[in-house]
């Protein structure tokens, strides 16, 4: 039930009970009748000459729908963006060298690099199964180089990145506005991103006294113990519940509402609270309660300190607000688990602590919405070793990009021969590794800043392209999301690389065996981000820049013309301006 409407009611009227006791009432109905019915406040009128004597005859005002806390009928026309336009054209997308350019700068290459092993020669790249090919960078693939077309991925030299409002902004926690599920949950996502009794047998008198004493003690502690505060209140609802159907099995012939007023009773009688006080806490520990049922402890323990105002007026919880929950529980206890270990240990306080369930680095595993999540190297059975190898997929992650000294030496080709190491080509401003030096605020979430866990998921695709990266909080236009991490190298042919450097001094980014969670990020005919370069202390870096990437989305990039005219394959990005959904 969504209070809105019902709230302003209860304003304009100067009740401020009346939110509560309207609440008891639908648990009356609810626990009388069961979850399934729709309820409608009917709002009626009627005229009479004194303030307290009612009459017959009502006047019907009107109804709210208290599923959705909307009044009825609702008339309010709707307008949406049309989410199938294409930018196929836009001056932003990644464009490939034309083909001479790339026969001129590869036609010397060797087949195999020093510090890459590569395997045995696999058919992958020729296979029309969807994911048996270049999904891997398949070492194996190089192998086989001599009879298959080098399949490279390019980013272009551009250096104009996507306009955002204000740069220097990409690490802003978003602000929780009472009405606002999104911002909820994006809240969730950050809190837990960044740092920071089985009850329902029955509850006796006596497990009541004590859960009331638990309550006291932590309610209103400080923010730091907000967390503990609001899972012993979850968890008070739900002795609270167990204690009323106690009271009602001990005595028939009391209702739903007899039985819960004994029970407040008896709880106030601990907490010296007067109950009226307790019912309108009642209300807010109710949504705490629901949003622990629907997205498990680590969504309540990880929700920002706006989730009390969101709980208390109760206008996110329709819209399926308890079903998205429901779908990212298991990707939230994925992050609890290996950024926070240690976030089990605050259930230990209403007795809930229960073994960690995901180890190692939070991209080894990969999402499935509605599931739990599943190991990485169990997505890649299907391929040939070594990523199907007993010992798993293979795949180290590494923050920074590594230089593959048997090809480069000491002479890492990034750097750019004039550029100034101190200096900001795009603003011009001082770059520093120090954070109270640096004053280049173009990309600080990577160079320059704080740097934090980049708040993405890897995730089962459902269009059949494997694994995808999904953003777990929105990426405004021109943030950039991660820089493209790997083996810098030269020569690889046969597998996915990325081509940087210039004509002169060319590399390649192998992702094959080592990397970050780019080398995850699919292609769409309509991106919502791209590759671009950016030269942090006179180094050339590649980038992932949003265009505009909400959370919840997948983030995709172009992968250029000339990378799929290597790739045997049909492109599946489902856009009405797909180039290559059909392949001849
Ligand atoms: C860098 S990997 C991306 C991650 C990959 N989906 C995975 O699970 O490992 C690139 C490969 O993913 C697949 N892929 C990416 N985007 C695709 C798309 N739009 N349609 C079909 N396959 C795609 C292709 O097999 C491509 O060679």
């Amino acid at each position: 039930m969504d209070s809105s409407v019902v709230s302003q009611l209860s304003t304009l009227f100067q009740n401020p009970n009346f939110v509560s006791q309207l609440s008891s009432a639908v648990d009356d109905i609810r626990t009388e009748h069961g979850q399934g019915d729709r309820l409608f406040l009917r709002v009626e009128a009627c005229l009479s000459r004194t303030p307290s004597a009612a009459r017959d005859g009502a006047l019907l005002l009107g109804c709210i729908d208290l599923d959705t806390g909307r009044p009825l009928p609702q008339l309010t026309p709707t307008t949406t963006p049309d989410p199938n336009e294409c930018q196929g054209n836009n001056p932003l997308t990644p464009q490939s060298l034309p083909n001479d350019d790339i026969d001129t700068r590869y036609s010397k290459r060797r087949k195999t690099v020093g510090g890459l092993r590569l395997a045995p020669a696999s058919n992958a790249s020729t296979s029309s199964e969807p994911e048996s090919n270049s999904d891997e960078h398949s070492s194996t693939a190089a192998a086989n180089a001599s009879s298959l077309k080098p399949s490279i991925r390019q980013v272009h030299s551009d250096t104009r990145f996507p306009q955002r409002k204000k740069p220097g902004h990409d690490s802003v926690v978003p602000v929780l506005e009472p009405t606002s599920t999104d911002k909820l949950i994006a809240g969730i996502w950050r809190q837990v991103i960044e740092p920071i009794v089985d009850i329902r047998t029955g509850a006796s008198g006596e497990v009541f006294r004590a859960v009331n004493t638990l309550c006291l003690k932590y309610y209103n502690q400080s923010q730091s113990s907000r967390a503990l505060e609001m899972i012993v209140q979850a968890y008070w609802i739900e002795c609270y519940q167990a204690r009323i159907a106690v009271i009602r099995l001990e005595n028939p012939h009391l209702s739903t509402t007899e039985a819960r007023m004994v029970a407040l009773k008896e709880a106030c009688a601990t907490l010296n609270w007067k109950e009226k006080d307790l019912r309108n806490r009642v209300a807010i520990w109710r949504g705490y309660k629901e949003i622990k049922d629907a997205g498990g402890w680590a969504s309540l323990i990880f929700a920002s300190a706006g989730v009390y105002r969101f709980c208390k007026y109760r206008n996110g919880f329709y819209d399926g607000f308890s079903a998205r929950l429901r779908t990212i529980q298991s990707s939230l206890e994925l992050v609890a688990d290996t950024l926070h270990p240690e976030w089990r240990d605050l259930l230990q306080v209403v007795g809930q602590a229960s073994p960690r369930r995901y180890h190692g680095h939070p991209h080894e595993w990969v999402t499935v919405p509605g599931s739990p999540a599943v190991p990485l190297a169990s997505t890649y059975a299907h391929l040939p070793p070594p990523h199907n190898a007993h010992d798993g997929f293979g795949y180290r992650f590494i923050d920074e990009c590594v230089v593959d000294l048997a090809v480069f030496g000491a002479d890492d080709p990034r750097v750019v021969p004039g550029l100034d190491p101190g200096m900001c080509p795009a603003c011009k401003e001082r770059q520093s590794d120090e954070i109270e030096q640096n004053q280049c605020v173009c990309f600080p979430a990577l160079f320059g800043g704080v740097r934090g866990h980049v708040p993405v998921q890897l995730f089962r695709t459902a269009s059949g392209k494997n694994n995808g990266v999904v953003a777990r909080c929105d990426f405004n236009r021109g943030v950039a999301i991660g820089e493209f991490v790997g083996i810098i190298t030269n020569g690889i042919e046969g597998v996915d690389v990325m081509l940087g450097g210039s004509r002169s001094r060319g590399y390649q980014i192998y992702q094959g065996r080592m990397g970050n969670f780019t080398r995850f990020i699919n292609h769409s005919c309509r991106p919502n981000s791209q590759f671009q370069r950016f030269y942090w202390r006179g180094k050339e870096r590649i980038i992932v820049v949003s265009r505009g990437v909400s959370a919840g989305t997948e983030i995709t990039v172009d992968y250029s013309d000339h990378y799929w005219r290597q790739l045997d394959k049909a492109c599946l990005c489902g856009e009405p301006c797909c180039r290559f959904a059909r392949r001849s």
